[in-house]
């Protein structure tokens, strides 16, 4: 049973403090939707989440280890869907498949493509050029790159961003397929996903004010006047 949690979660992106005092739990077959206004950190958690961005303070752990200390064993049991589909312009969705499942060395790379175009309904499109593909296909194939080889979480931000309603209700069969082998789920969506029972993580309720944040961090505060000693550090 596996188990991946945060603790204490501070946030930063450039200057602006997302959230604060952020804490999460789950365990195999876990699902956690993300809700939250725009610009909440909704993406920013997932980032942190998936190791691609490290947190100002706090700490994320699989298993009991802090995920920082092994940032490529992580990213091996996970899968990652951001908002961009990262689908090559010049590849055929079926090389475009390929070349991800290459790099996560996956063994019968043939019979795991052909399953996740089963899966997402875009074997018509295994021949055509990403170019050629229109948003809702790219998204269709971005989602069929989280199929390819083992995983044991997936962070899908808003992953149902440009499918049809019939495209939604696959999502939430390949969320529950997942979950019952034993994956972890977290995502982040604007509509509702038909998903058994998530927990649900609302960003707005991390929200801190930055004058507030700076009251307790006083050394971040690049405003605040300094001793003459602490200048001639
Ligand atoms: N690369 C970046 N550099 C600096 N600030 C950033 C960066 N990316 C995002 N931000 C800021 O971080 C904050 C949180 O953004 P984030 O994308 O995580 O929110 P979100 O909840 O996913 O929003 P949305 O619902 O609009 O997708 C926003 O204020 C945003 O401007």
């Amino acid at each position: 049973m596996a188990d991946f949690s945060g603790s204490d979660l501070t946030c930063l992106r450039g200057e602006r403090l997302v959230f604060g005092g952020l804490s999460f739990a789950a365990r195999s077959g876990d699902a956690i939707v993300l809700r939250g206004r725009n610009g909440a950190g909704k993406s920013s958690l997932l980032r942190v989440m998936a190791g691609l961005l490290s947190p100002r303070a706090g700490q994320i752990c699989w298993d009991g280890e802090n995920i920082l200390e092994d940032r490529i064993g992580h990213q091996a049991r996970l899968q990652y869907l951001g908002h961009q589909d990262a689908v090559k312009p010049v590849l055929s969705v079926r090389d475009n498949l390929r070349l991800w499942g290459q790099m996560r060395g996956v063994d019968d790379l043939d019979g795991e493509i052909d399953a996740a175009l089963d899966a997402l309904d875009i074997h018509h499109l295994s021949r055509v050029a990403g170019r050629y593909l229109s948003s809702g296909q790219k998204r269709r194939t971005a989602l069929a790159r989280i199929l390819i080889g083992q995983s044991d979480l997936w962070l899908l931000d808003e992953p149902t961003v440009g499918l049809d309603r019939e495209s939604c209700g696959e999502v939430a069969r390949l969320i529950a397929e997942f979950r019952a082998r034993g994956g972890i789920v977290i995502y982040s969506t604007h509509i509702d996903l038909d998903v058994d029972a998530p927990t649900v993580l609302d960003l707005d309720e991390f929200a801190i004010p930055m004058v507030e944040w700076l009251m307790e961090h006083p050394e971040m505060d690049g405003s605040a006047p300094i001793s003459a000693q602490e200048a001639a550090q």
